[in-house]
């Protein structure tokens, strides 16, 4: 048996140890690992991909990034193409994934990324791929699953920037405002801000409004509290404004941001109290995996090769209720799991007093 790794999408603390579960598992099995580079775009290129050895994935589980490099602006069935003037013309370069793969003796593929990689694996699988998924992103937000590898670092990372600026906060009795990533998802902002006692946490579930964080600064500073910690998703929309968009670069979904800038001179003008908001990024992303993600990442690999070895294709393999199951990736593409707004977690929130912008 010869099989390819790919990650795609943005990158996520776990990657590594799903490419060296995988790996050992295949190798042990006797069979060949293929290593393919960011994401499906060595595939067009003369070094269409790379042996996977002990060596290569030797030390990796505890590593940041992925060792394969990742993509999350080359879409095969829409792949950007710079034009001699500057403008992109759009190929569809799926059937080159499907014959090059081919062409290596590729038998299966384990691909590991987020919903995008999931629609994609399923449109590949449709054209006679054989594949298996491992649920990554930081953003939690795969139906089908109870989490994803990288979330769980990604929240721990955020509580502990937020445990910080919270001290800063106090010392000179300002609002802080800690914007978070996870797109059209409030996971992030939700746990993060939840476990770091934020005062105000704003989702994109739940769109908000001046006057509700207004309410609650003025609520704080009634009980004696000078400073206050807001912690928002930088998908969180205004209930009469929608969403926050940066831009838009070719080939890539649309940049989100600008939800704590915007809160930051709005409450500076309109309440008067010292204000000042901190982007966490892509440190979000970043560095090593928490204990949580190293060992999903490894379950989920070496699962993705049980599932190889049985036959089980163009299946996802997925965390639920504690237990490794696998579900169709066709169940999973194109959808996209929010927080509900009646969960325990909203409501243990609103039980604290925490406000939710609404
Ligand atoms: N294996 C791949 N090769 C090339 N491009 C990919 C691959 N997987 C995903 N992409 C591109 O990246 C985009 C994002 O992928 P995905 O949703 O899986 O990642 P994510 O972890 O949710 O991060 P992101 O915030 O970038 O969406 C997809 O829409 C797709 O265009
Ligand atoms: O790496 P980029 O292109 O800045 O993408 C940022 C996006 O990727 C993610 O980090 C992961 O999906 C999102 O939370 C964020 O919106
Ligand atoms: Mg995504």
């Amino acid at each position: 048996m010869k099989i390819a790794i790919n990650t795609g999408g943005g990158d996520a603390p776990g990657l590594n140890a799903v490419i060296r579960a995988a790996t050992k598992a295949a190798l042990n099995r006797g069979w060949e690992v293929l290593g393919l580079r960011n994401g499906y775009a060595s595939l067009y290129t003369d070094k269409p991909a790379t042996r996977l050895t002990p060596d290569s994935v030797r030390g990796i589980t505890m590593q940041g990034g992925t060792i394969l490099g990742a993509a999350n602006r080359g879409n095969p069935f829409e792949f950007p193409v710079l034009q001699a003037d500057g403008s992109y013309t759009y190929e569809d370069r799926s059937d080159v994934v499907v014959s090059k793969l081919a062409e290596l003796g590729v038998e299966a593929v384990v691909a590991i990324g987020g919903d995008g990689s999931m629609h994609l694996a399923h449109r590949l699988s449709e054209k006679g791929l054989k594949i298996v998924g491992v649920p990554k992103t930081i953003d939690n937000d795969l139906v089908g699953c109870d989490t994803t590898l990288g979330f769980d670092t990604a929240c721990t990372i955020a509580t502990e920037a937020i445990d910080r600026i919270t001290t800063t906060a106090e010392s000179h009795q300002r609002a802080m405002i800690v914007e978070v990533m996870g797109r059209y998802a409030g996971w992030i902002a939700l746990h993060a801000g939840l476990a770091s006692s934020a005062d105000v946490i704003l989702i994109p579930e739940i769109p908000f409004t001046l006057e509700s964080v207004f309410k609650k600064l003025e609520q704080l500073k009634k009980q004696g509290k000078e400073h206050a910690v807001i912690v928002v998703a930088e998908g969180a929309q205004l209930k009469e404004g929608g969403h926050f968009i940066k831009g838009k670069q070719v080939g890539q979904a649309e940049l989100l941001g600008g939800a704590a800038a915007f809160l930051e001179k709005e409450i500076m003008s309109q309440t008067g109290q010292e204000t000042r908001s901190v982007i966490l990024g892509h440190q979000q992303r970043g560095g090593r995996p928490s204990t949580y993600d190293r060992l999903i990442s490894l379950r989920f690999g070496a699962e993705a090769i049980r599932a190889i070895e049985e036959g089980d294709f163009n299946k996802l393999v997925v965390m639920k209720e504690n237990q490794l199951r696998r579900i169709p990736i066709a169940d999973v593409a194109g959808k996209f799991k929010t927080v509900p707004t009646d969960s325990d977690t909203i409501m243990t929130a609103r039980d604290l007093g925490i406000c939710l912008g609404d």
